[in-house]
């Protein structure tokens, strides 16, 4: 029987319980903004993963009240074409958050279409506006994943000032923004990456009191890469094909064998994913408040 030690840091339950306080917060200012808030999320082609994904959001925007203007796009879409569909985003005032789900298929430049949304739009933090607002540590729409995690380090009263914190992967969805995050709360981060040897990723990962993996690779990080009492959040997602076809979920992290030597954890799934959805649900929800507010002070402006 696993003997689990450490505390388990369940994203799942919290993300449903900042859902339901954004279904309040919705319900409250509806009235005096006159509509929902409006989340677009993109998706190209046919990746499974991405299916789940922009379907769990889907859910997750309608459970809370948050209008759907998703588009779903062949595999064959041109870069034109998705052009044209984010400026009509950008300029409906119904739609507070745009999303282009990724990864796209490799004739598109997602870096192009992301540039392309109106920073006050981008609901996933990846316009180069909002990181270099989060490099300034400036207010700005954050990136969901991380934003996720620093979310949960909170709820769970993990305080990263003054600890040694070590990521894993330095992707500008998950890794860049995760260690400018830790950062800002005063942490004192390291990056191991592709090119990080072995033997100096042992070095870091054993002195890290905070580890947050997002590499993608399962079983990357077992108990003896571990500093006993220390915290890991698996941010790697694996989708692993069973014998009969049917997949399943897993992280970079030996879960059982972690858990024996971290004083929390954070699984996959149950952990990260769902933080994501809601830091989403809630980027769109500051974008709607935040473009009351701009109108508002406008129309005062030109009385
Ligand atoms: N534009 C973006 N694309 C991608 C992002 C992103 O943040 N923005 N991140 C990942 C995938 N992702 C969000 O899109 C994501 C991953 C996992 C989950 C989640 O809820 N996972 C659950 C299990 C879900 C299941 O398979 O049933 C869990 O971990 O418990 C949500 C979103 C790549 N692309």
């Amino acid at each position: 029987m696993t003997d689990i030690a450490a505390r388990l840091l369940d994203g799942k339950a919290l993300a449903r319980s900042l859902q339901n306080e954004y279904k309040k917060r919705i319900a409250t200012l509806e009235p005096k903004i006159g509509r929902p808030p409006g989340l677009a999320v993109l998706m190209v082609g046919e990746n499974p993963a991405s299916a789940v994904y922009v379907r769990n959001k889907e859910r997750a925007s309608s459970k809370v009240g948050i209008a759907s203007f998703g588009q779903h796009f062949p595999v064959t879409v041109t870069q034109t074409e998705l052009e044209v569909a984010i400026d009509l985003l950008n300029a409906d005032d119904c739609v507070d958050g745009i999303l282009l789900q990724l990864p796209l298929p490799s004739h598109l430049d997602a870096t192009a279409l992301l540039y392309r949304i109106r920073p006050e739009k981008d609901a996933d933090g990846l316009h180069p506006v909002n990181l270099g607002r989060l490099v300034r540590s400036e207010p700005g729409l954050r990136s969901c994943t991380p934003a996720g995690v620093m979310r949960l380090l909170a709820e769970y009263d993990i305080d990263p000032a003054g600890k040694r914190a070590l990521v894993v992967g330095r992707s500008i969805l998950v890794g860049k923004p995760m260690a400018l995050m830790l950062l800002e709360a005063n942490a004192s981060v390291a990056i191991a990456h592709s090119h990080t040897s072995a033997s100096d990723l042992c070095d870091l990962a054993r002195k890290a009191d905070i580890l947050v993996p997002a590499v993608g690779k399962a079983g990357l990080i077992g108990p003896e890469l571990v500093k006993p009492g220390a915290v890991v959040v698996d941010v790697g997602i694996v989708r692993v094909t069973n014998p009969d076809g049917s997949h399943h979920l897993t992280g970079d992290v030996d879960f059982d064998g972690v858990s024996r030597v971290a004083s929390a954890i954070a699984p996959v799934p149950g952990g990260v994913g769902p933080m994501t959805v809601a830091l989403l649900l809630e980027n769109t929800i500051t974008s709607w408040v935040t473009s009351w507010e701009r109108r508002r002070s406008e129309a005062h402006a030109a009385l």
